[in-house]
């Protein structure tokens, strides 16, 4: 079944459902879609489509109490606070304006003291000036253990939301970590929310898991995974790709790295015998030519699949493919991971950003093969419009006039003036 097909099995477009109850729901009524999202059915009423769960080692945890298709946006959630910077001494700030309720959602979320950020010197640093004016030495170690407290929460629980905001959520802040997760959280500027999708089909009594480590890790070996884990978190990962003990997951996340960086170097039109284990020899990851390159894009698809990504360095593996496709006429294949590519984007941040790619792609078949030959990458409903502008175009082109034409239709115009004044 292709990647569209089984997306239909389950479901179509995705529905919104906002989970868990109305009170850990921001939106709750007064939420406006957008117009985008408007296109999309509403979602049943008090839907609850997961729930907060302990489980044993991973405390508590959001578990699916419904089938959830692949592409669903599951959760639209407002910050209990956000920072406006990456350091982690900015959560007090931000943490004694909120109210009560808040402030008693954030007191329930999991701490964990990260030995790197040094939280208890930060703490002393940062009330200096406010503990010298304290007497009592019993007030002095509650300040800082309560400051140490409220940083140990921000730093287990913040999501960054852009390249230097930190924020916290009641509910997001929930989601436990997989190297192969299934649900995906994006930053949406202007709603100023954090939306999570369903990147994959989840069944009812899976747990949603999102990944802690970001699209760099990709490549990383599990002894790497492991040690940024352990030393911002706290936890061993035992996700699938982390329980494998035959080695075959690392070697594979090795193979990606260099792949991908041998792609790099083909585009940067590298020498191929760049840091060649051999010197003069050709190094095995730069492609040779742009079939070799193709391929190698192929490659790196089935490898991050077999990995269990599912997200945006997946869009992005099918992107260069599409390129790489193209370039070798391919048009088949660079139409088909275009279309993959904007689907796997509309999984994960709901839009494609890919429409003029997919644009490029047609302008240029068109181009090489003729209209007729596009026609069949076009969907039901731009059939239409490409009709009638080639109509257009065709019926444009019929009625310009040659150069010959125009001469002729000059001369005509002396010759009856001629006549006319008897010259
Ligand atoms: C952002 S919180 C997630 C919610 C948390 N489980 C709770 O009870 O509130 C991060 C913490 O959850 C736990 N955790 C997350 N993913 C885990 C996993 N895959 N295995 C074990 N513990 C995990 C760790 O203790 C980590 O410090």
């Amino acid at each position: 079944m292709s990647y569209s097909q089984r997306r239909e099995a389950a479901g179509g477009q995705g529905h919104i459902f906002f989970g868990g109850s109305s009170g850990l729901n921001p939106l709750a009524p007064e939420f406006k879609l957008s117009q985008r999202s408007s296109r999309v059915p509403p979602p049943p009423s008090a839907s609850q489509i997961f729930e907060l769960r302990q489980t044993g080692e991973r405390g508590l945890g959001l578990f699916a109490v419904a089938h959830i298709p692949r592409g669903t946006l599951i959760l639209v959630e407002k910050a209990l606070f956000q920072t406006t910077g990456p350091q982690t001494q900015l959560a007090w700030g931000q943490y004694v304006r909120l109210d009560d309720s808040q402030k008693a959602a954030y007191d329930s979320l999991h701490a964990f003291n990260p030995e790197h950020l040094e939280l208890e010197h930060t703490s002393w640093t940062c009330l200096r000036d406010f503990c010298r004016h304290i007497d009592d030495p019993n007030e002095v170690e509650n300040a800082v253990a309560e400051h140490i407290r409220v940083m140990s929460i921000f730093a287990t629980n913040n999501i960054r939301i852009t390249e230097n905001q930190l924020a916290v959520y009641a509910t997001a802040s929930r989601l436990n970590h997989s190297c192969a997760p299934n649900v995906v959280h994006t930053f949406n500027k202007r709603l100023r929310m954090l939306e999570v999708r369903a990147v994959r089909d989840i069944i009812p009594n899976e747990e949603l898991l999102c990944n802690y480590l970001g699209m760099e890790a990709m490549y990383s070996v599990r002894s790497q995974r492991f040690e940024i884990l352990r030393n911002n978190y706290g936890f061993t990962c035992h996700c699938k790709a982390c329980s494998d003990e035959t080695g075959a997951s690392d070697r594979r996340r090795l193979l990606l790295e260099a792949i991908v960086w041998g792609l790099k170097q083909y585009d940067n039109n590298e020498p191929v015998t760049t840091l060649a284990p051999v010197p003069g020899e050709p190094n095995p990851y730069i492609p040779i030519d742009e079939r070799a390159a193709f391929l190698q894009a192929g490659d790196v698809i089935e490898f991050l699949i077999k990995e269990g990504t599912e997200s945006l360095p997946l869009a992005r593996a099918y992107h260069t493919a599409s390129a790489k496709a193209m370039d070798v006429k391919n048009y088949d294949k660079a139409m088909e991971y275009c279309e993959i590519e904007m689907e796997i984007e509309r999984n994960c941040i709901g839009h494609t950003t890919t429409t003029g790619w997919r644009q490029e792609l047609l302008r240029v078949i068109k181009y090489r093969l003729g209209f007729k030959k596009m026609r069949k990458y076009l969907k039901d409903e731009e059939v239409k419009f490409h009709e009638d502008r080639y109509a257009a175009n065709q019926k444009k082109k019929a009625g310009k006039m040659g150069r010959a034409e125009k001469v002729n239709k000059y001369l005509e115009g002396v010759e009856q003036s001629a006549v006319a004044t008897g010259w």
